[in-house]
């Protein structure tokens, strides 16, 4: 390992033959942050089981706590958590929230702040100021936030001037990202009046909609949902559901549950069956399709080899586009020319996905090809030693450590910078150690 500070650190793993074992998932990113925000919001305590701690949901947890919900009591291992309701609306009149790189924190919490009063900035790191937000801004003016753009218009950061939100009726756009209309949903029963959201144009990443409203429900909010135009949302305010666990992580499992469909299995992962709400459990069909055997029992999701080479591809995977990268991973496994198409929000996620993706898979020694929505890779004769770039994309990191298995005994990949796993699952590369045998070296804390 490289311990010069100076330098990226990174990560050697030496050609991985077989995968085989049991482990717990992590919780769900998606989940843990709407439980978070939900339970602050509703009347009465929420026990959280399972919860996810990573970089994501800390910077949730702590906007939360800055935003004035006192007394939230986590477990050692951050597993569990106390958090007590404050009943619609934050305490606190003035507070800096910084949010890192994470999607859903930044866009959840501008929707919910703008519900309580005083001015609120919200920021992140450098990639999250060229991550689009204007759709959401758009949306909350119309029913009577005053928000500004402080550096560039469109883009966080933002300040916002919160004197509560009433209601009623706003339009707005899905085409970009679903987290926009999430937000709005989210804090639509704490308005003054119930609020009827019309989506203009098409709705990308749909199921972590459907997940939102599945969810509302779980806290005492019934919408109606008139597919996917129109929303009806009433303003009767959250009901603690008492204890709420939360699910496996179904976009962490793609990882191991893509290694077993290549190197034999059985990988069993906890915390996570078919009646997930999650739409990445539906990775686990297209990798069914590709050629893997997959079952599901009460409570854990299972996957061995099958058909290998795997069966090349040709899909539309717009609704799982987490999910969707392992498949590109995957396609370096298969017996021909793939392309997923359908994924043009890659552009504006932790780095420019569509880009990244290709530079990576080409390193391994795939032939790729892009357009504005769509990514085409020609599986390798031969893997290619390479020392993979993660653009601080725990995804790419996670990704490309599949090439591993691909490689010829005693050949290597490095993965540089792999702590940024740490997005959404820190325990990535214990894990992957502990279902491969494999002895590599994991970095310590950036
Ligand atoms: O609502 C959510 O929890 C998420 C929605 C998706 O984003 P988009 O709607 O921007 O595709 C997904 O990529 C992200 O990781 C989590
Ligand atoms: C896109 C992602 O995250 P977010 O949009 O929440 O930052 C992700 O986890 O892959």
């Amino acid at each position: 390992m490289n311990k010069n500070p100076s330098s990226p650190t990174f990560l050697e793993i030496r050609a991985l033959d077989h995968i085989q074992g049991e482990i717990r998932l992590p919780g769900s990113k998606s989940i843990t942050n709407r439980a978070l925000l939900l339970a602050s919001l509703a009347q009465g305590e929420t026990r959280l089981h399972h919860l996810l701690w990573s970089d994501d949901t800390r910077y949730m947890a702590e906007s939360l706590e800055k935003l004035g919900v006192q007394g939230m009591h986590f477990s050692a291992d951050y597993s569990e958590a106390v958090i007590p309701g404050q009943n619609g609306r934050f305490s606190v009149k003035n507070a800096e929230l910084f949010v890192g790189n994470s999607g859903t924190s930044i866009r959840f919490l501008t929707a919910a702040v703008a519900l309580g009063q005083g001015d609120f900035t919200l920021t992140g790191i450098e990639r999250m100021k060229e991550r689009p937000i204007r759709d959401l801004v758009d949306a909350l003016v119309q029913v009577g936030a005053k928000i500004d753009y402080t550096e560039n218009a469109g883009y966080p950061p933002i300040v916002l001037h919160a004197n509560g939100l009433q209601g009623e009726i706003l339009h707005i756009k899905g085409n970009i990202s679903s987290q926009y209309l999430t937000a709005i949903l989210l804090s639509a029963p704490c308005m003054q009046k119930p609020l009827k959201i019309v989506v203009d144009g098409e709705l990308i990443s749909k199921p972590y909609v459907t997940m939102t409203l599945r969810m509302m429900q779980q806290f005492g909010v019934e919408v109606k949902n008139l597919d996917f135009k129109e929303f009806h949302v009433p303003n009767t305010g959250y009901i603690s559901p008492g204890d709420y666990d939360v699910e496996g992580d179904a976009s962490s499992a793609s990882y191991a549950l893509a290694a077993a469909a290549i190197a034999d299995g059985p990988v069993r992962l906890l915390g996570l069956d078919e009646k997930s709400m999650q739409g990445d459990i539906h990775f686990a069909d297209v990798l069914a399709e590709m050629g893997a055997k997959i079952s599901y029992g009460k409570g854990f999701v299972e996957s061995r080899r099958g058909e290998f080479p795997l069966k090349a591809i040709d899909k539309d995977l717009s609704s799982i586009p987490d999910a969707a990268m392992t498949v590109a991973a995957l396609c370096l496994f298969a017996n021909g020319t793939s392309t997923i198409r359908g994924i043009h929000s890659w552009k504006v996620k932790e780095t420019d996905r569509i880009q990244a993706m290709a530079n990576e898979l080409r390193k391994a020694g795939a032939e790729v090809s892009t357009t504005d929505e769509s990514i085409t890779i020609t599986p390798p004769k031969v893997f290619k030693t390479a020392d993979f770039e993660t653009y601080n994309d725990h995804r790419m990191a996670m990704c490309m450590s599949l090439a591993a298995f691909g490689l010829e005994k005693g050949k290597s990949i490095r993965i540089l910078d792999p702590l940024c796993v740490n997005k959404t699952y820190p325990g990535y590369w214990k894990d992957l150690k502990t279902l491969t045998g494999a002895n590599f070296e994991i970095p310590s804390a950036k």
